[in-house]
């Protein structure tokens, strides 16, 4: 299998002085093609750190990360905008829909200024949404939003799927249908996906779960079988 990602020695510090702080102290990880991963940790313990540099969002004090052999802490401003758009689906806690916008036209943002993507009516598809196209984000409910917020991610069929507690903001019920959304990516479009969670219960659905604390990796295991999404309650 290929590696997505290869990190190695990854620190970050903000700050200087007494008041630095030390949000990732030498992560090394790697990151298999088409993996579902969870990385689990207490709030604090550096995963949106780890994240938001592997997406190209924010760059690293030292260490590399090679995104399929680019290595992205050598990347100016530009190359890093140029990854980002190409190879990078996010999801945030908060969907950022557009209110005058239908999910369709929400999705159809992201389309339109994609190389390949997939038709809007497709994306909202494979997250279960095909019957909410042309309704309203007030229309929806709050784990119906963040579907909507998955299919927008995926329409320009990104390499990587960063999702960044996706389910922060939802009931168990409701979760599990943007879990099931998230498990429907990675199996139908092979999207390697890493979703980031403090909720123990979720690294059950993954491939590969990777253990945060205090800046470091503390422990990964693999899971013999991934549980479905729709099975996980807590
Ligand atoms: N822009 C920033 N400036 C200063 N400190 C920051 C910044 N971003 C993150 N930190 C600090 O870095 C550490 C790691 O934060 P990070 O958000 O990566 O943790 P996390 O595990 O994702 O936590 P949570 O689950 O609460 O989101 C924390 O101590 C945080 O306060």
């Amino acid at each position: 299998m290929a590696a997505v990602y290869r990190v190695e020695g990854l620190t970050k510090t903000y700050g200087s002085g007494a008041g630095t702080v030390h949000a990732l102290r030498g992560v090394d990880l790697d990151v298999e093609e088409g993996s579902m991963a969870v990385l689990l940790g207490p709030s604090g313990s550096g995963k949106s750190t780890l994240l938001n540099i592997l997406g190209g969002l924010d760059t690293a004090t030292a260490g590399q990360v090679l995104f399929y052999g680019l290595d992205l802490t050598a990347c100016d401003e530009d190359q890093l905008t140029e990854y980002r758009r190409k190879s990078v689906g996010f999801v945030f806690q908060f969907y950022n829909l557009i209110a005058s916008l239908t999910a369709r036209e929400n999705v159809a943002l992201i389309t339109e200024i994609a190389e390949n993507p997939l038709d809007p009516a497709e994306a909202l598809r494979i997250v279960g949404l095909e019957a909410r196209v042309d309704h309203f984000p007030s229309q929806l409910s709050g784990g119906e939003q963040q579907r909507v917020a998955i299919a927008r991610a995926i329409a320009k069929q990104p390499k990587v799927l960063l999702c960044d507690e996706p389910t922060g903001a939802l009931d168990s019920a409701t979760g599990t249908r943007v879990l099931s959304a998230i498990e429907a990516v990675n199996e139908k479009l092979g999207t390697t996906s890493l979703v980031i969670t403090h909720n123990a219960v979720i690294a059950d659905m993954a491939d590969e779960v990777i253990l945060f604390g205090d800046g470091r990796i503390a422990g990964r295991r693999e899971n013999a079988a991934r549980k479905a999404a729709s099975e996980l309650r807590w």
